[in-house]
């Protein structure tokens, strides 16, 4: 199974924005991960669909949108005009799950749902059929930079068994690094963002050797 790299944004330098999204992808990135934070479902601030439009410009990768918003709903349509390719939200974060995933679908776009790590996976068991991608956190969502949790192992391997045959990716988030990337992608996981990880350095010869690294552990 090959594995996706999904670089986040949030550790990049964001008033370098198009640069530093030139450098991930030749870097390697296969994705661009974007954390939309809003300062009332998690305790930080980030972006909205204006810089992610701006961001859209100077990238053909695939754009990964990791909404930690509530309500998410009102929302999504300005995302998928921004240029958002997958939007997922958390499953914690409406009272309906299911309303969120047709509309994502409607607008043309991959759906997802986040689970954060105490969120049992159960959540999921009567969307799979409405779903492209499963996010499951390694760290509480709001900050780059913070330790793997890995009661969640455990659940990448719940989540794997229960999707059977169906195309849904089961991506990682938070404090993936070549030490911790096999944990999850032996347990099922395809897809993994890194952020720290990735843009520790600060230049492109660094991100090229981070990702390699990643890539590496988990080959
Ligand atoms: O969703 C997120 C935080 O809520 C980020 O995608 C995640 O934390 C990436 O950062 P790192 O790889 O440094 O843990
Ligand atoms: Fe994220």
């Amino acid at each position: 199974m090959s594995v996706l790299i999904a670089p986040s944004m949030l550790s990049s330098d964001f008033a370098r924005l198009a640069d530093e999204l030139a450098a991930v992808e030749r870097a390697g990135a296969d994705w661009i991960h974007l954390d939309v934070m809003d300062g009332h479902f998690v305790p930080n601030i980030t972006f909205g669909p204006p810089v992610i439009k701006a961001m859209r410009k100077y990238s053909k990768l695939v754009f990964d949108v990791h909404l930690m918003i509530a309500p998410a709903d009102p929302y999504l349509e300005a995302f998928a005009d921004a240029g958002a390719d997958i939007i997922s939200v958390h499953a914690e974060a409406g009272v309906h799950l299911d309303r969120s995933l047709q509309a994502i679908r409607a607008l043309g776009k991959k759906a997802g749902v986040v689970l954060n790590p105490s969120t049992p996976e159960t959540v999921l068991e009567y969307v799979l059929d409405r779903i492209d991608l499963i996010l499951l956190m390694t760290v509480n969502p709001g900050f780059g930079g913070q330790a793997f949790i890995p009661a969640v192992v455990e659940k990448v391997a719940r989540v794997k068994k229960m999707i059977g045959d169906r195309p849904i990716h089961i991506e990682i988030d938070g404090g993936v690094t070549p030490e911790t990337a096999p944990l999850v992608t032996r347990a099922g996981a395809d897809v993994l963002v890194a952020g720290s990880a990735v843009f520790k350095g600060g230049k492109e010869d660094a991100y090229r050797a981070n990702i390699a690294a990643i890539r590496a552990a988990v080959a």
